[in-house]
């Protein structure tokens, strides 16, 4: 094996240290901690076990967590109630909507009630447009992860050929977006996309949400790049992992003779998602506090 792996869940342990220390001094200051509202729409049990897991981690950061579990049968206009009255809680800094939804619910209408500035999961189409055009906002919260765990390997990705597999809201378009930000040149493929081996082979960084196990083989990876792999695959039970192995979207093992850097799953992407989770709700929280400061001295 070639490649160094890159540890995410340490990268992520000591962003959760410096949110935990933001955390406190902005709490001494606002005299109440930065409050993250957590909501839950029926019983899906990977979402059960993410929504327990930022729970509890925000709480170890020293910030106040709201849960709000709601049955499978709520209706959209019930979860956009509760939504306004998250945007106007002032104890609470940063909305999160845990999807998928059940499916008699529209997830853009709910995600474009949420107030742009509370948006810590960075869906709003304002914060969507915000980091298209190189603006501050929230930035999503799983690019963002990935982009640390780059950087932490490659600092400049000046001229550098980046793909990314997938295009959804949540992952592949904001990782391109902050790859081209970031001078990056970019490529991103998705189920129409033809010879996305060749394309991958041109690659230095590639990114791969694409939610399908073992998609990107050894063969298609330049010697040397740096692979970053966001699937999270629940394989079936076998002897020995009764409830299924989890995997992502990279053939590891061949990857790993190739690559200079991978990232493994578990222990990449998904402890960096929940630790820039706890970075945004601190951001939210302190531009919250400077604008009602200020709106206080006017
Ligand atoms: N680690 C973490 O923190 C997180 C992990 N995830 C995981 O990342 C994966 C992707 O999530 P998400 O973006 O929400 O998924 P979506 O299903 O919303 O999007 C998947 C994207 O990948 C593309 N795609 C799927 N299969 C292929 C293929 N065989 N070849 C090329 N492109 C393909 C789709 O193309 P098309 O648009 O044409 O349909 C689509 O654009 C999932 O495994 C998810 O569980 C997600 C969020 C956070
Ligand atoms: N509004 C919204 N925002 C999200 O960011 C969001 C979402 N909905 N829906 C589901 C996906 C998935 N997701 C993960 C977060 C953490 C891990 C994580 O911490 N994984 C650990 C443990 C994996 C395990 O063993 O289960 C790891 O990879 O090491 C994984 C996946 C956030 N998502």
């Amino acid at each position: 094996m070639s490649a160094t792996i890159i540890d995410g869940k340490a990268v992520a342990a000591s962003l959760r240290a410096e949110v935990a220390q933001g955390a406190a001094e902005l709490a001494r200051r606002m005299g109440r901690r930065p409050g993250l509202a957590v909501v839950l729409v029926g019983s899906d049990p990977a979402s059960q076990v993410y929504v327990a897991s930022k729970v509890k981690m925000t709480r170890e950061a020293g910030m106040e967590s709201f849960e709000h579990r709601l049955p499978e049968e709520t209706s959209e206009q019930d979860l956009l109630a509760l939504i306004a009255r998250l945007n106007a809680d002032p104890l609470v800094d940063g909305i999160l909507v845990q999807l998928p939804l059940p499916k008699h619910v529209n997830p853009g209408r709910v995600i474009e009630a949420i107030a742009p500035g509370k948006d810590v999961d960075g869906l709003h189409p304002e914060n969507a447009g915000r980091l298209a055009n190189g603006l501050p906002g929230l930035a999503p919260c799983t690019p963002m992860g990935c982009m640390m765990l780059i950087r932490s390997v490659v600092p400049d990705l000046r001229g550098l050929n980046a793909l990314v597999v997938g295009r959804s809201v949540l992952v592949g378009k904001p990782a391109a977006q902050m790859l081209l930000n970031a001078d990056a040149t970019i490529i991103v493929t998705h189920l129409d996309t033809v010879g996305l081996p060749a394309l991958c082979r041109q690659a230095d960084i590639v990114v791969v949400a694409a939610g399908c196990p073992g998609l990107v083989r050894g063969d298609w990876i330049k010697p040397g790049a740096v692979v970053i792999d966001v699937g999270i695959n629940r394989l079936p039970p076998e002897p020995g992992a009764p409830k299924g192995r989890i995997v992502g979207d990279v053939a590891f093992d061949e990857v790993s003779e190739v690559a200079g850097h991978i990232t493994p799953v578990p222990g990449g992407v998904g402890p960096m998602t929940i630790a820039c989770l706890l970075k945004n709700t601190l951001t939210a929280a302190e531009r919250r506090f400077a604008e009602a400061s200020q709106a206080r001295a006017a």
